[in-house]
C-alpha cells in the first residue's frame, strides 16, 4: 500500500475564490446589476403604491433569455418588501417557476408555501393531497393573517397549463377573497404572443403594465461578467478571457445567462486541465458546452409539437446544407411524418407557423421571407441558428 501523502488532494481550489457569484440562482446585489436602471425603476413604480397600502399594479415581462427579467423581478420585489417593513407594512413576495410548477394546484400549493410560517398561522400547507380549492382557501387566510402586502412572480407564466389561477389571483380581491392583503402579480414570458392566448379578463386586468426587456450589448455583457470576476482567485483570469467570453455571448443573442455560464465553464475547463490561469481558449470549449446546457434550458417543459417542429428542422439542416433555411411546407411535411412516428396527431399548418414563430423569437430559428414571383407569391423560409447536431441530441435525451 502507497505511503499516505500529503499531497493527495489540493486543498485549496487554485481558481476560484467564490464561485457561488456565478451560480445562475445567486441573487446579485444592486451595485452588481448593470444596464438595467431604467427598467428597475419602471417596475419599481409599478409596484410603489404597496408601500403606502394600495394595491399594487400587475406587470407582464417579456424578453429573450438571460436579459435579466426573473432577476429585476426578485430584486425589485425584495427592495419593496425591505422598505415597506421600514414603513411599517408587512409584505412579502413568492416566487413560482411555472415550467416546474405546470398545474393550478402545483403553482398555488407553492405560493401558500412560500408564504406560510405555520408556527405563526397554524396552518399547514402540505405537499399534496389537498384539494385545488383548499390550497387557495388555506393561502387567503395566511396572507390576511401575515401581510398587508405580497408580490407574486410567476416566471414562464406561459408554461401554466390553463388561466385559471391567473383569473384566481387577479380577481382575489375584488372577489372578496382576501380582505386585509393586496395583491400583485408580476408574469414574467419569453414568449411574445403570450398575451394572445389570454382570456380577455385576465388579461385586461393582468397587464395593467407591460415592459420589455432588451438584450444585452458585448459591453454590458463585459461590465457584468466584471462585476463578478471576484468569484475567481487574483491574477488567475487572463486580461482577454472576459472580452472574449463577452464577444460570443454577444454574438448569440445578448444572453446574460450564458455570458456566465460560460466563464463559470472556463474556469472549471482550466481546473481540470490542472492550467493555473483561465484562458482564451477555454473559453471556446466552454461556450459548446453552454450552449448544449442553454438550448436544453431554453426548450425545458416545451410541448412535444413544440419539439416535433424543432426536430424536423434539424434533420433538414443535417442532410441538406441550405443556405438561406426551409420553406414552411417543407418544415411541415418532415413534422407530420416525425407525429406519425411518435403516434401523435399532427396539428394545422396554422398552429405550426405560431410554434416556428415562438422559436423565432427565441432566436432558436430565424425566418426570412421571399418573394416567389407573381405565380408563387411570398413564403417564408426558416433556419436554424442553433447547432443542428445539439438540437438533435437534446431533442431525442431520455
Ligand atoms: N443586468 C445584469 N447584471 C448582472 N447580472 C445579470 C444581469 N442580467 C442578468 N444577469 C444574470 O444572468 C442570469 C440570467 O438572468 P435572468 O434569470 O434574470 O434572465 P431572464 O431574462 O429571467 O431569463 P429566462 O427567460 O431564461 O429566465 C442570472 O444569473 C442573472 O443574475
Amino acid at each position: 500500500m502507497p505511503e499516505a501523502t500529503d499531497d493527495l488532494f489540493t486543498r485549496e481550489d487554485p481558481i476560484f475564490a467564490n464561485k457561488e457569484l456565478l451560480e445562475i440562482s445567486h441573487l446579485p446585489g444592486e451595485g452588481r446589476i448593470v444596464g438595467r436602471d431604467n427598467e428597475i425603476s419602471d417596475l419599481a413604480t409599478a409596484v410603489n403604491p404597496a408601500i403606502f397600502g394600495q394595491s399594487p399594479s400587475n406587470v407582464l415581462i417579456y424578453g429573450k433569455t438571460g436579459t435579466g427579467k426573473s432577476l429585476c423581478a426578485k430584486y425589485v420585489s425584495q427592495r419593496l418588501v425591505d422598505t415597506a417593513g421600514e414603513e411599517g407594512v408587512t409584505a412579502t413576495f413568492a416566487y413560482v417557476d411555472c415550467a416546474q410548477d405546470t398545474t393550478e394546484t402545483q403553482a398555488v400549493q407553492t405560493i401558500a408555501d412560500s408564504v406560510n410560517d405555520s408556527e405563526i398561522t397554524g396552518i399547514k400547507v402540505p405537499d399534496k393531497g389537498l384539494s385545488t380549492s383548499t390550497y387557495y382557501k388555506r393561502l387567503w387566510r395566511i396572507l390576511d393573517q401575515r401581510f398587508n402586502v405580497v408580490l407574486i412572480i410567476l416566471d414562464e407564466i406561459d408554461k401554466l397549463d390553463d388561466d385559471d389561477i391567473l383569473m384566481q389571483l387577479s380577481r382575489a380581491g375584488e372577489a372578496g377573497k382576501i380582505t386585509d392583503c393586496k395583491l400583485g402579480v408580476i408574469g414574467i414570458s419569453n414568449k411574445i404572443q403570450y398575451k394572445d392566448r389570454m382570456d380577455e379578463r385576465v388579461k385586461s386586468s393582468l397587464c395593467e403594465r407591460e415592459f420589455v426587456f432588451p438584450p444585452y450589448d458585448a459591453n454590458q455583457l463585459r461590465d457584468i461578467m466584471d462585476a463578478r470576476s471576484d468569484a475567481f482567485r487574483d491574477g488567475v483570469l487572463d486580461s482577454s478571457t472576459i472580452p472574449r467570453a463577452a464577444a460570443l455571448a454577444a454574438r448569440e443573442h445578448g444572453d446574460a445567462r450564458k455570458a456566465i455560464d460560460i466563464l463559470r465553464y472556463a474556469g472549471e475547463i482550466a481546473q481540470s486541465n490542472g492550467s493555473p490561469t483561465v484562458k482564451e481558449v477555454f473559453v471556446t470549449q466552454a461556450r459548446e458546452r453552454a450552449e448544449t446546457d442553454r438550448f436544453r434550458e431554453l426548450i425545458r417543459g416545451s410541448t412535444p409539437h413544440s419539439r416535433y417542429v424543432l426536430q424536423a428542422l434539424a434533420l433538414l439542416s443535417l442532410s441538406n446544407s441550405h443556405k438561406d433555411g426551409f420553406r414552411t411546407s417543407r418544415v411541415y411535411e418532415i413534422y407530420e411524418s416525425i407525429c406519425r412516428q411518435e403516434g401523435s396527431d399532427s396539428l394545422s399548418l396554422r398552429r405550426v407557423r405560431d410554434l416556428l414563430k415562438e422559436h423565432a423569437f427565441l432566436d432558436i430559428i430565424e425566418q426570412s421571407k421571399h418573394s416567389g414571383g407573381s405565380a408563387e407569391g411570398s413564403y417564408t423560409k426558416h433556419q436554424l441558428l442553433e447547432d443542428p447536431g445539439v438540437v438533435k441530441e437534446v431533442l431525442t435525451e431520455n
